[in-house]
């Protein structure tokens, strides 16, 4: 079967959001590790993971269209740029200019923008986007280490990325179906607005946006607006009926244990959580600002810790005063490089010594992880929690769960591996 769906994901948990999803609606779905080298692999759909939330735009841009050539080159007949349900980028990008790239690329004038995901809390009402019932700009996004979000018109913010002219496609549009928003999005289209924002309050709002976008070249946003397309090639009879058939991955096996870095209200509050139940490290890297150094701390301390029945859990999360301090003492981006830095490496000292189910809560630090563990491609398993599912990694041959910084509930550390004992 040729491939349907090309997509390409702006980071790695992102990219296993919305492979689950795609999983979940029916679909084959791998997610790659950066961009493909030799031959894809046999699927419906490829998710191409890349780091470029956070690159400088140009390169991202260049990444990005090197993974749409190879998804071109495979057959893919619909591109989809993922990017965070919470809109993380800065004003010079880099959800515009990639878009922009991919739009020139597929010889297309116009995309549609929704990174609404409802069952995660995130909706759109007149192009303003809410994290549960706050506006985006009072979520905690606000305080991101690397994405401070603090405009939640999502019309003006996607408007200061682009030299194009933005839309939107409103509630009371989108309301009516899949019809009416498909007409609405051919309006703006002919009145020269190169991106619509489109409000989303329900997944059947998604669904009907999906099904509008059906021959859009390019379908940009988050995991959720993708819900709809398996319905679309499964209309023109492309996809079998597959049934949401998660691949069965391989038993549980190994020792187990958390890296974080994620400094999201959830993931601090998770760790909050399973700090009294599981050995948890909180590292200080302001006190040690040298990633190596920060390293063989944590594996000190593991050492003698690990076990097979309940992680461990090394965290440099921290409230956002104290990743200011550190973003004081060294700048924002080589604070967020000097943590990633020591998480990766924690991560590759604990799977050399026995770690084989691994949980990474945080878009950028499970980047940095996965690209130093090795990792090709990624296949889904069940879902923890909406949007985070077990995956298994090739050919490192263990089980990862990436966690976007933002999902999951407080239990989740201790619920994943629940879900996935090792057995034997
Ligand atoms: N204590 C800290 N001080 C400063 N930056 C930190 C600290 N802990 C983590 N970080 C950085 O914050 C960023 C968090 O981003 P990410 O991993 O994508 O999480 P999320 O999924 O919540 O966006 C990473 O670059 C990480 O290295
Ligand atoms: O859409 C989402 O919210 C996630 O799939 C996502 O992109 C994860 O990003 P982080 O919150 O930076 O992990």
């Amino acid at each position: 079967m040729p491939l349907l769906l090309g997509c390409i994901a702006d980071d790695f948990t992102g990219a296993t959001d919305l492979a689950n999803t795609l999983v979940r609606g029916g679909m084959r779905a791998v997610q790659v590790i950066g961009v493909p080298q030799g031959a894809l692999p046999e699927a419906d759909a490829v998710i191409v993971a890349l780091k470029s939330r956070t690159a400088p735009p140009r390169e991202a841009v260049a990444e990005s269209l090197a993974a749409c050539e190879a998804l071109l080159a495979a057959g893919a007949r619909q591109v989809f740029f993922k990017y965070c349900s919470t809109f993380d980028s800065t004003d010079e990008g880099n959800i515009g200019p990639v878009a922009d790239a991919l739009l020139r690329r597929l010889d297309a004038g116009f995309a549609l923008a929704c990174p609404a995901f409802p069952t995660n809390g995130r909706t759109i009402y007149q192009g303003h986007l809410f994290v549960g019932s706050v506006l985006l700009n009072e979520s905690g996004m606000e305080n991101h280490p690397l994405t401070p979000m603090r405009d939640p018109n999502l019309v003006r913010v996607l408007g200061r990325q682009t030299d194009g002219a933005v839309g939107l496609v409103p509630y009371a549009v989108v309301e009516q179906g899949a019809a009416a928003i498909r007409r609405e999005m051919t309006r703006l289209r002919e009145s020269g607005r190169r991106y619509a924002i489109v409000d989303a309050l329900t997944d059947a709002h998604l669904l009907a946006i999906g099904e509008a976008a059906e021959r859009h070249p390019l379908i940009t946003g988050g995991s959720g607006v993708a819900m709809g397309l398996p319905a679309n090639f499964r209309r023109a009879g492309l996809l079998p009926e597959r049934g949401a058939a998660a691949a069965a991955l391989p038993p549980g096996r190994g020792l187990a244990a958390v890296v974080a870095g994620s400094c999201s209200r959830a993931t601090l509050g998770q760790i909050g959580l399973v700090r009294d139940a599981v050995p948890t490290l909180e590292l200080d890297p302001l006190a040690t600002p040298d990633a190596a150094a920060l390293a063989e701390q944590a594996l000190a301390w593991a050492a003698g810790r690990l076990a097979a029945d309940r992680p461990v859990v090394i965290a440099a999360s921290a409230p956002p005063e104290k990743v200011a301090a550190l973003q004081a003492r060294l700048g924002r981006e080589a604070a967020g490089a000097l943590v990633e830095q020591a998480l990766a490496a924690v991560a590759e000292g604990l799977v050399a010594r026995g770690v084989r189910r691994l949980v990474v809560a945080g878009g950028e630090t499970a980047g940095a992880v996965v690209s130093r563990l090795g990792v090709r491609a990624l296949r889904i398993g069940a879902e923890i929690d909406p949007g985070v599912p077990w995956t298994y990694a090739e050919p490192a041959g263990l089980h990862l769960a990436l966690k976007s910084g933002n999902f999951g509930a407080r239990d989740f550390f201790l619920k994943a591996f629940a879900m996935l004992p090792a057995e034997g």
